[in-house]
């Protein structure tokens, strides 16, 4: 095992070949208060800035020296030996009085810098000799989910993140910018956005990140040399404001613009007469509308023609076996062979446009190791959350930089570490109960509650087992602390403004906890403590469910989850039995039911078996999915109810017009007798609208394809309104 950095946790910088010569008695040097700067004039201009923020003191006539550069610079021709072929790579030396930065390339020498600031940041300097360089060419974000896209301040933080984190790439692409989109795909941004993303530009070079302007022509393009040239015109509109990295996505589209011949033909037209005419331009990226093997169909040839077709230097995205999935060597043994080329993986995660009721604060872990020679890219999608989705991006950083060392704890640690250095303590605990996402249309599930799951193991298998409940009971207190310490602090108030909906459930959640295991511990104590727990228990369960009806009201999975893979579901069981075991004691009728959703989906759709079905006041919503919804033939979607309800109506949207034809919708009060409803639909519209008879009330309604086959339809809406 390689010694480590007697002062520098070494896994903290991730450098690759650690030969790290400690000096017999492990001297370590201080961080000089002032030292002389030797460097090739102009040379490496972002790494020199870099390091005067770093080390502000640069003064001529002192002993200590920090030598900076890149190789080829008289600077640092001594070093040229040692300094790593690869690009980006750096090497690092630390004696007691000099510091030498000498990079692969300017982008190299930045980075050194970058490990040189973290090594200060932990104290005092080891002597030592760092080699290190990144595993894969093109790291960092792809800034395409669907929402509310990042506002321009947490953009320029982002690349400040990147350049700490060395990350070199952004992707610009967000779905919802109408500039990037259609419509507006072929006009010039307006003044204000154009002058914003000139200044991300900007931003983005002096963190040493490949800003990446991608253009989402699909939906509405046409096979012309007047969009063809429209879209050059775009890129070049784009080139004036100083983008050097261009993408075109085809994502998320149907109709023309998925014809991969015409796809091949713009692409390599695009990188002929404009990608390969300007010679500071990186190769050009395309994400394919077939971006994962599970909505591909290799026969078709779709993957094959973008493989055979495509200029060799044009990069092809890929989210993996599904659209959700994490990345593994037989993933990319299946793809790179049909594409001819090394994956440039767009990971969809932590994007949360799906699940948009759960934040996702965990560890980054499911990619495999030993694969950095299969991907010529790995970029993130990540949650419109910006601050939020740093404690991933920052594991994505540490993953991509050096995969075979990667530890997704360690660096899930680092990365609270990094972002709220007072309070990483609380921060850690909120996190560790707010990862998973619940049930969603893609099946993605996160592991949460991780340190706790043994004890609420034990509690929910019995609930007096007294050191499961006091562990329980204290995890619960840390989380109240935790999530009370948070929502005061204002370290990072841009991050604590995101999480606030979720550290207030997660308080209520904690407190919802310590009442629980109370009403177990007084179950054989005096009644009157019971009784004041189990109203308190009662009224946090309506504070948390209002609170998940009220805040994060979004249209697609409205309102706010913390704790629901198994510390709320846990903390419910104990409440349902305990509250049961008072009842039997003392002939009492406490309502035992802690979570109340009296509707239940079942469906053979099967996309949309998982969908959430929820009672929000007056209306009964299955939450939306942006997928393409193959519906089978015969196939239903059906909700149930608990007790009878009087429906008024069924509003539905499914994507498509003309198509309520192929559907029956049926109701019934028992399941036994079914009587149909008709559906209207406006024509050209797709909104499909039914008034239900209200005089006799149900406890069933489906909505059957009886076209006899397999329909493909969208599922924006499908909403009741009950009578009140
Ligand atoms: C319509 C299919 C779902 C969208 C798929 N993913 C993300 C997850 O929701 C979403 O952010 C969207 O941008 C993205 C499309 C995608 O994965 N492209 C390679």
């Amino acid at each position: 095992a390689t010694p480590m950095l007697a002062q520098t946790d070494a896994s903290l910088l991730q450098p690759k070949v650690q030969e790290f010569e400690l000096s017999q008695n492990e001297k370590t040097v201080a961080v000089p208060s002032s030292y002389q700067l030797v460097l090739t004039e102009g040379s490496c201009p972002h790494a020199a800035e870099a390091l005067k923020q770093l080390l502000p003191n640069k003064q001529e006539k002192t002993e200590f020296k920090i030598i900076l550069g890149k190789k080829g610079d008289k600077a640092v021709k001594k070093y040229a030996k040692k300094i790593p072929s690869h690009k980006e790579g750096y090497y690092i030396e630390v004696d007691d009085h000099c510091i030498v930065i000498a990079g692969a390339d300017a982008r190299g020498a930045f980075y050194g810098v970058q490990t040189l600031a973290q090594m200060v940041r932990q104290g005092d300097l080891s002597l030592c000799t760092i080699e290190d360089y990144p595993d894969i060419a093109f790291r960092g974000v792809v800034e395409g989910f669907y929402g509310t896209p990042w506002s321009h301040e947490a953009r320029m933080r982002q690349l400040a993140f990147y350049g700490r984190n060395k990350m070199n790439t952004y992707i610009y692409g967000p779905k919802d910018d109408p500039y990037h989109s259609s419509p507006n795909w072929r006009k010039p941004y307006p003044e204000k956005e154009a002058a914003q993303i000139h200044a991300l530009i900007e931003q983005a070079a002096r963190n040493e990140v490949n800003f990446v302007w991608a253009i989402h022509p699909g939906k509405d393009i046409k096979w012309t040399e007047a969009d063809r040239d429209a879209l050059i015109q775009k890129f070049e509109a784009m080139y004036q404001l100083g983008v050097r990295s261009f993408a075109v996505f085809f994502d998320d589209i149907s109709g023309d613009g998925t014809d991969p011949v015409r796809q091949a033909e713009l692409l390599n037209y695009i990188d002929t007469h404009f990608i390969q005419q300007k010679h500071d331009v990186t190769p050009l990226v395309m994400c394919p509308t077939e971006y994962n093997k599970s909505w591909s169909d290799v026969k078709g040839g779709y993957l094959t023609t973008l493989g055979k077709m495509l200029n060799p230097s044009i990069q092809i995205m890929w989210t993996g076996d599904r659209v959700i999935a994490c990345i593994d060597k037989p993933t990319l043994d299946w793809i790179n062979p049909l594409i001819q080329r090394k994956a440039y993986i767009w990971w969809n995660f932590p994007v949360n446009d799906y699940v948009r009721d759960h934040l996702l604060l965990g560890p980054v872990y499911g990619n495999a190791k030993g694969i950095q020679d299969e991907m010529s890219g790995f970029v993130s999608n990540p949650m419109e959350h910006a601050e939020s989705s740093k404690i991933s991006l920052y594991s994505v950083a540490d993953y991509t930089w050096n995969l075979d060392t990667y530890d997704s704890i360690q660096s899930w640690k680092h990365a609270i570490q990094d972002l709220l250095p007072q309070k990483a303590a609380y921060l850690e605990t909120f996190a560790t109960h707010c990862s998973d996402l619940g049930t969603n249309g893609h099946g993605f599930r996160r592991d949460e509650s991780v340190p706790l799951q043994p004890m609420l193991k034990v509690l929910a298998q019995d609930m007096n087992a007294s050191e499961a409940v006091d562990s329980v009971l204290r995890e619960c207190m840390r989380l109240e602390t935790a999530c009370d310490v948070l929502l005061a602090d204002n370290e990072n108030p841009a991050l604590i403004h995101e999480m606030r909906p979720w550290l207030k459930q997660g308080k209520l959640l904690g407190e919802y906890g310590q009442c629980v295991l109370q009403m177990v511990k007084a179950l054989n104590g005096k009644d009157a403590a019971f009784m004041t727990y189990y109203d308190r228990a009662r009224a946090l369960q309506t504070l948390m469910y209002e609170l998940d009806m009220t805040e994060n009201q979004n249209p697609y999975q409205p309102g706010v989850k913390v704790g629901s893979l198994i510390l709320l579901p846990t903390l419910n069981q104990v409440y349902t039995q305990v509250t049961s075991t008072y009842n039997a004691q003392h002939k009492t009728h406490l309502e035992t039911k802690a979570e109340y959703n009296p509707y239940t989906l079942t469906s053979d759709v099967p996309q949309l078996k998982t969908q959430v079905v929820r009672a929000r006041h007056q209306y009964v919503n299955v939450s939306p999915s942006n997928e393409v919804i193959k519906w089978p033939a015969g196939a239903m979607l059906q909700i149930a109810v608990d007790q009878p309800v009087r429906f008024e109506a069924l509003t539905m949207d499914l994507g498509t017009p003309r198509v309520a034809s192929q559907f029956t919708l049926e109701v019934s009060s028992e399941g036994q007798e079914w009587k149909s409803v008709s559906l209207s639909q406006a024509a050209e519209k797709t909104e499909i609208t039914a008034s239900i008879p209200t005089d006799t009330s149900l406890k069933f309604i489906r909505l059957t394809n009886k076209s006899g086959q397999e329909t493909q339809v969208y599922f924006k809406k499908f909403t009741l309104k009950v009578q009140k």
